[in-house]
């Protein structure tokens, strides 16, 4: 049976003397969907987008859509693959603009009048326009964060791994741009993996929610199957609650630290 999707099989993933993620199995991350990578610092986050972008070592298989990234050349893979790391390179001296062309150029084709208005509708839609001509080193946090998904998503990869891409966003910010990547998933149909901290946005915007924890994946399934006041003790060692909203959306009240955790 053919599959459309990611799956994971006997993953790992590392550095040159140690590896931090082994023998990771993941039935089907499907496309259109975004799913949610949460786990405590150090869990294995980044360093599993990071291979699967193939900026890291791994091994075993990584399947989309049943053809294995992990034996395809870098190159290839670069093709269909983007990662966004959690800060942009200092120090680049180009408009956001170029430098947003730049990443689309890299992705192949030529630069025409078409590309240029690709390049525009989505700056408008992330709130950037008005930043277009100034320099990436003089912009704050939050609007390099949002420029660097911009070149993410102006490559049109079928793969997409964000890590912490909303770290340093306003609340406003987050939830919109939260909207903006999953309708960009579902209408490019891609696969979308984002870090995130904030239980209540993987909650709220997750299609699929996986947890790590020490390299080892602790959960699998939909969001609120698997942020429950038992995961949010095991995995981070908090006492929380998961309850309904006035509006009836769930949340997560967190209460304090368990006993375990003091
Ligand atoms: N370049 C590196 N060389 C060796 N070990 C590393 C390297 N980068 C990270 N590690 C180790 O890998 C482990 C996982 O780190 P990783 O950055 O993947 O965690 P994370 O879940 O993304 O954390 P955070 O939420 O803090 O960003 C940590 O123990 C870290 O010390």
């Amino acid at each position: 049976m053919s599959h459309s999707g990611l799956s994971l099989r006997g993953f790992g993933a590392g550095y040159h003397k140690r590896q931090i993620i082994q023998d990771l199995n993941i039935a089907e991350l499907p496309r259109g969907k975004v799913t949610i990578l949460l786990g405590p610092n150090g869990s294995g986050k980044s360093t599993l987008l990071r291979a699967m972008a193939g900026l890291n070592k791994a091994e075993g298989e990584l399947l989309l859509d049943d053809v294995d990234l992990l034996s395809q050349p870098f190159a290839k893979r670069a093709e269909q693959v983007v990662y966004l790391p959690q800060s942009l390179p200092a120090g680049v001296h180009l408009h956001v603009l170029e430098s947003i062309i730049v990443a689309q150029r890299a992705s192949g084709g030529l630069h025409n009048a078409a590309k240029q208005a690709e390049v525009m509708t989505l700056l408008r839609q992330l709130g950037i326009e008005h930043l277009a001509l100034h320099f990436l080193d003089q912009l704050s946090g939050g609007q390099k964060q949002l420029v660097g998904l911009a070149q993410s998503l102006i490559r049109q990869p079928s793969l997409l791994l964000l890590d912490e891409p909303l770290s340093a966003l306003d609340l406003n910010y987050q939830f919109h741009v939260m909207d903006l990547v999953k309708r960009e998933t579902q209408q490019r149909n891609i696969v979308t993996v984002v870090v995130v901290h904030d239980i209540n946005i993987a909650l709220r915007h997750g299609d699929h929610v996986l947890i790590l924890k020490q390299g080892k994946l602790l959960a699998n399934g939909k969001p609120d199957e698997v942020i429950t006041p038992q995961s949010l003790a095991q995995v981070y060692g908090v006492r929380g609650r998961v309850e309904p909203c006035s509006q009836g959306m769930k949340q997560v009240i967190i209460d304090g630290l368990t006993d375990a955790a003091h």
